[in-house]
């Protein structure tokens, strides 16, 4: 419940007229003051039953006491009443812990027992003696405060029961004035505070100023509470229309109503995202899935005019393709540029281990859908909802959940203007239900980018940050044969940091260079030390395979060398072919086997056959491979002809040793065309190496201004 008692005062109605009236009312009942006062019976003195609730509130000004301080309380008590306090007999353990005291009290009595608060907040502390006695014998007057707190109905029935017994007993031991209060509003006799002052013998003179002092000391705390009465009140209704238009824009919303909505697990849903701002134009390098989608937006943005001449559109479009490729892009663009809602999904949202989840979270994901057609709904990693998985123990309701895609895909129209497109890394994953006319029919490829996909990427992704006029994307295009988009994306913005890091103005082709040569081969190395001696062979390894590359016809143009250490290599060659090579010649395989080559050779040529090292243990697996392909696969040993060979350990022993001994061949013919190479350019091998034990690191250009013997200029 909302109580706000401990920290802020409650909601005060004190009977002012109660203590007004016992000040002025000349009423002559006996008194009988008791001696022994028992905190636990006072308390009982007082219920809610009795706390008159209609009674006028007097203020300050009313009293003309509006000046009058609180401190003043003491003095004017003090030198009006001197004997008072003396003879008065207050148990003197009631002063145990004023704050225990309070909570008890309001357990209690269900109400806030005001002068205590006062005794603690301010007068208790500073005047210890005269007005803690009289805020003690206050603390049992009838000066109810209603406070907004937690009562129980046994407490409340407790307290009415008990109050016959406990009026009773006040008769014996309340103080006077208090039992005065208490007896008039039960309609008997009541004793007055004259009375009682007249037994003190406080002069004639003295008692008004001491009547009025205390009602000032009520109205003071009467005023305080009032205010804070009023701020609270306040507080409460800002807080109360805060909640509402909370509730309110939770439920409004759409993004904080899904996450509201689905926090309900089995309800859970998904709203639309409005793709405007995404549109075929963002999508670079996948023409043909542009082609092959357009039909898909004319049919979103009209769906009758398609339906009318009888023509049945696919409902559901699968994308596959490699990761990061742009499949997710490519769906957002179909929504953007039919300006029609689109609903995300990923598979895996699907694939709960709880019964039932997986298919109503499908079925609410469809009805919305329908509900807001025309609409994309676009589900990623469709394999790990729509694969052929046989129920595993991890998987145990996946079934329920293939099953139920398949009964929504059925069970809407085609002219319903809702296109379900799919996306998938792992096409053969899918269950074959899936892929069945009807559902999932129609699939669009989205391949990795060739080089002028490449090319067109990186210039978009280019356009979004500052670069210099020099920088051609081409050339990281082509040394990028294999990235996706997103990995390109990733290039642009490495560069981009590389370049803030370094304090450059502009990104150059040096950061993008440095930011591929990264994502290919792992971060630079600077802090490895590598002695002379080592760095001397990886220079002349390097040099030697850049050697075989410029001299070499057939051989891919070199893009860069360099001798610092990156990932798990000391230094390498970069080449990069002119175009992307969907076929290869002979010669250009042969070419790339004595490029491998060139490291090895150099080494023994320069070093001599003992000090070879074993750096160059990669470029022979490559080299390998290439023989082994040609032999095997490709019909290029005149031996062996023109067959394949695939799985090489089941062939006879002959033709096992007949395909090894035509690799060795080519193998070794690679090895001595590259030696007689560097032999004939040792000059030139010479030169390079030694530029690239000064400058680290040489592009195209340096490297063909070394070869051609002229002095490279100082950087
Ligand atoms: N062809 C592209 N043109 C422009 N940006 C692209 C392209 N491909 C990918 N990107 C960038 O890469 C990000 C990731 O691509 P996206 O999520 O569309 O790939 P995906 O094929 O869906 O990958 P996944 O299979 O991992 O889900 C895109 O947001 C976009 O910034
Ligand atoms: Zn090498």
């Amino acid at each position: 419940m909302f109580s706000l008692s401990s920290t802020v005062q409650p909601q005060v109605t004190v009977p002012l007229s109660h203590l007004i009236n016992a000040f002025h009312s000349p009423k002559t009942t006996p008194v009988s003051v008791s001696a022994s006062i028992s905190q636990n019976q006072h308390r009982d003195v007082v219920s809610e039953h009795e706390a008159p609730s209609n009674e006028p509130v007097l203020n300050l000004r009313d009293l003309g006491l509006s000046e009058l301080k609180i401190g003043q309380i003491d003095q004017l008590v003090d030198s009006l009443l001197p004997g008072f306090y003396k003879d008065k007999n207050v148990s003197s353990h009631w002063h145990t812990s004023h704050v225990s005291a309070q909570s008890f009290f309001e357990n209690k009595y269900g109400c806030l027992d005001i002068f205590s608060t006062l005794r603690s907040s301010c007068l208790y502390r500073q005047h210890s003696r005269t007005l803690k006695r009289i805020c003690s014998d206050l603390q049992y007057w009838p000066g109810f405060i209603q406070s907004r707190g937690f009562k129980t109905l046994k407490s409340r029935t407790r307290r009415l029961q008990s109050t016959s017994e406990r009026l009773a007993e006040t008769q014996h031991t309340a103080p006077s004035f208090v039992k005065g209060f208490l007896l008039r509003d039960r309609g008997s006799d009541v004793e007055s505070l004259d009375k009682l002052m007249k037994t003190k013998n406080i002069p004639e003179a003295h008692q008004d100023a001491f009547k009025t002092g205390f009602a000032e000391g009520f109205l003071k705390a009467q005023a305080l509470t009032q205010k804070t009465n009023d701020s609270l009140r306040r507080t409460r209704l800002i807080v109360f229309i805060l909640l509402v238009v909370g509730i309110y824009g939770l439920l409004k919303n759409p993004f904080l109503s899904v996450r509201f909505r689905t926090t309900t697990g089995l309800d859970s849903a998904v709203d639309p995202v409005q793709m405007k701002n995404v549109t075929f134009e963002h999508v670079k390098g996948v023409e043909e899935a542009k082609q092959e989608l357009q039909e898909v937006v004319e049919f979103l943005k009209n769906p009758q005019k398609f339906t009318v001449l009888g023509g049945k559109l696919p409902k559901g479009i699968l994308l596959v393709g490699p990761p990061g490729t742009g499949k997710t892009l490519l769906a957002r663009a179909v929504a953007g540029e039919a300006d029609v809602p689109f609903y995300y999904a990923s598979g895996s949202e699907f694939d709960e281990m709880f019964v039932g989840v997986g298919a109503s979270r499908i079925r609410n994901l469809f009805r919305e859908a329908k509900a807001n057609a025309p609409c994309v709904i676009f589900i990623d990693e469709l394999d790990s909802v729509g694969g052929k998985r046989i129920e595993s123990p991890m998987h145990p309701y996946s079934r329920q959940t293939i099953n139920q895609l398949l009964a929504e895909m059925d069970g809407f129209k085609p002219n319903e203007g809702v296109i379900i497109i799919g996306a998938t890394n792992f096409p053969e994953a899918l269950d074959n239900a899936l892929i069945r006319p009807g559902r999932f029919d129609m699939q669009v490829t989205v391949p990795r980018p060739d080089v002028k996909g490449r090319t067109e990427i990186l210039k978009w992704y280019l356009n979004k940050i500052k670069f210099d006029q020099s920088v051609d994307p081409e050339i990281i295009a082509r040394g990028t044969v294999g990235f996706s988009g997103a990995e390109l994306e990733n290039l642009v913005n490495q560069a981009a940091l590389k370049a803030a890091v370094d304090g450059k103005e502009m990104v150059t082709m040096k950061e993008l260079e440095f930011s591929k040569d990264k994502i290919l081969m792992g971060p630079e190395r600077r802090s490895v030390e590598i002695d002379n001696k080592n760095k001397t062979i990886t220079a002349y390894h390097e040099s030697g395979h850049a050697i075989i590359a410029y001299y070499t016809k057939d051989a891919m143009p070199i893009n860069k060398a360099t001798i610092m250490p990156r990932g798990p290599t000391l230094g390498h060659v970069s080449l990069l072919p002119e175009n992307d090579r969907w076929n290869e010649t002979r010669a250009q395989l042969l070419a790339q086997m004595d490029v491998s080559m060139g490291g090895r050779v150099a080494e023994e040529l320069i070093f001599g056959s003992d000090h070879i090292t074993t750096g160059a243990s990669s470029d022979f697996d490559n080299a390998t491979k290439i023989a082994k392909r040609m032999v095997t696969k490709f019909g290029m040993s005149e031996k062996l002809g023109v067959m394949t060979y695939s799985d090489t350990g089941k062939l006879s022993p002959e033709t096992q040793s007949a395909i090894e001994q035509e690799i060795r061949i080519l193998l070794r013919d690679s090895y001595e065309r590259a030696k007689h190479i560097l032999k004939t350019h040792a000059k030139e091998h010479k030169n390079l190496a030694e530029a690239l034990l000064t400058y680290e690191t040489l592009d195209a250009k340096e490297i063909q201004i070394v070869l051609e013997g002229k002095k490279l200029e100082v950087r």
